[in-house]
């Protein structure tokens, strides 16, 4: 497919510049067959309707002051980008042709991702053309990937309004200095545990920059075994090359193995017996030679201690309770909660229309005083994205309301079923029957009409409804 080559008519070079380019694209292997040709309207230039086979399309452009960026981006926007909708193949911009400061046009607009992915930018002089590799949009996303990817803030403040975060805070810049310990951090899903490893444990550590991870979710037993400790080449079917474990990439940093509890128990063992050694000398599968590696062991888990005891092999949590952070979750300091949505709101942030700081009401204060906030800062994080969706440049109150309304809606049926999954089984099975027999009501009309349906009596309804005392009042269906 030939492809469209979109360049200024430089009037001192006249068409020599576009001649030499067309020609040297053809020795790239790039074969163009349409010029969207931009020239000043008051030129006197004849542009011949085609050169080397390219037609060429003149875009006559009213412009004197070549100074001008807004006037050349408002002429831009409505003589060529609609145009671009057209192209077939592959765009090609020569940069050169025009004035500097077109240059910078260009540049600007390429930055701002207006033209299709895989436009490629040239660099041209009538010797010589060369590919631009300064991909400017890709730089702009790069930047965004790592501010996301690799937050450098600090994801607390040690000096925290809240007694609870205080002292959580307090304990962790004393536990996490203590070298060759296990660390263990509790806390429910979305406090924070991930992001308080990879900053700051890591640089109270000093093992900054080197965070090797496992989410141990899901994993069985040989997978997880081969994960953690790696496997030589051959050592079971389907092993057809070596693989470095985890624990030998987090050689010099820290191992950080997320939801401990999910770890099988085989491989729970196999740890300890790591961790007995002071060498920290394990042998990877299929191998008869030991390696010794130097890591920080982190564990974090979002259950309780008592329930995180029944899951663990007995000397792991041994030795993990030794160092133990409990992570307050969000509704237990709310005095932090301000902070908290400014944090979130600065990391969600990418757009640079959307405010600064983050939006503040006096409603806004109201619902985070009293939301159950069980998913701690993703519930935060789901405002956000709603503020972000309703954001209307200079109308505030409106779309924090509007994203409130939403974020209210939202949260009633996750919130729900966020606390009715924390329980033990005896509590979820009581919460679910609350919800069976009110949701039916709702639905039937009457408790009699329920009843029918579900072919029970009024009673037992209504006994299964009380199953619901203990959920805050605005979770109740
Ligand atoms: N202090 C903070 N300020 C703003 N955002 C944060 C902060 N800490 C974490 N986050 C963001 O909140 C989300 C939840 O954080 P993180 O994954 O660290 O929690 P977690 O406790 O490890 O959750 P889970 O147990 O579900 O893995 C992430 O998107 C993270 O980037």
């Amino acid at each position: 497919m030939s492809d469209t080559l979109l360049c200024w008519h430089a009037e001192r070079a006249g068409l020599d510049v576009l001649e030499g380019a067309l020609g040297k694209l053809a020795e790239h292997g790039i074969q163009i067959s349409r010029v969207m040709y931009l020239i000043q309207a008051q030129s006197h230039a004849r542009i011949p309707p085609s050169i080397n086979d390219a037609r060429v399309e003149p875009i006559r452009i009213d412009l004197v002051d070549p100074t001008r960026h807004q006037l050349i981006y408002e002429a831009i926007q409505e003589q060529v980008l609609p145009r671009l909708n057209t192209v077939a193949g592959r765009l090609h911009l020569n940069l050169s042709p025009g004035t500097p400061a077109m240059h910078s046009v260009w540049l600007i607009l390429h930055a701002g991702g207006v033209f299709a992915p895989g436009t490629r930018l040239w660099s041209s002089q009538p010797d010589r053309l060369d590919p631009v590799q300064f991909e400017v949009s890709t730089y702009l996303a790069e930047i965004r990937r790592q501010q996301r990817l690799d937050p450098k803030v600090p994801s607390y403040n040690p000096e925290a309004r809240s007694a609870a975060r205080r002292e959580a805070m307090n304990s962790l810049f004393r536990y996490a200095r203590v070298t060759g310990a296990p660390l263990l951090i509790l806390g429910e899903r979305g406090t924070g545990k991930s992001r308080l490893v990879e900053t700051q444990v890591a640089t109270l550590k000093q093992r900054p920059n080197k965070v090797v991870t496992l989410a141990c979710g899901g994993l069985e037993s040989t997978l997880a075994e081969s994960l953690l400790f790696g496997h030589v080449k051959g050592a079971f079917t389907g092993a057809a090359q070596e693989r470095k474990g985890l624990l030998a990439q987090a050689n010099g940093g820290i191992l950080f193995l997320d939801e401990i509890q999910d770890l099988p128990r085989p491989v729970q063992r196999q740890l300890v017996r790591v961790f007995q050694d002071r060498q920290r000398r394990y042998r990877p599968i299929g191998s008869d030679k030991e390696i010794s590696v130097d890591f920080e062991l982190v564990c974090a888990s979002n259950l309780p201690m008592g329930q995180l005891r029944e899951r663990l092999d007995e000397d792991l949590c041994d030795r993990l309770s030794h160092l133990c952070v409990s992570l307050p979750a969000l509704r237990d300091c709310r005095e932090d909660l301000h902070e908290d949505w400014q944090r979130v709101w600065g990391d969600c942030r990418v757009d640079a229309d959307l405010p600064v700081t983050a939006p503040w009401s006096n409603a806004l204060a109201k619902r985070l005083a009293e939301h159950p906030l069980t998913g701690n800062l993703r519930d935060l994080q789901r405002l956000a994205a709603l503020c972000m969706a309703w954001f209307e440049p200079g109308n505030e109150a409106h779309w924090l309301d509007k994203a409130l309304q939403q974020w209210s809606g939202a949260a009633h049926d996750s919130s729900t079923a966020e606390l009715i999954r924390m329980g033990s089984r005896e509590e979820q099975t009581k919460y679910f029957h609350a919800e069976l027999a009110l949701r039916t009501k709702a639905t039937e009309g009457s408790w009699k009409a329920a009843a029918k349906a579900l072919d029970c009596s009024v009673k037992t309804l209504q006994r299964d409804a009380e199953g619901y005392r203990g959920l805050p009042e605005e979770l109740k269906y």
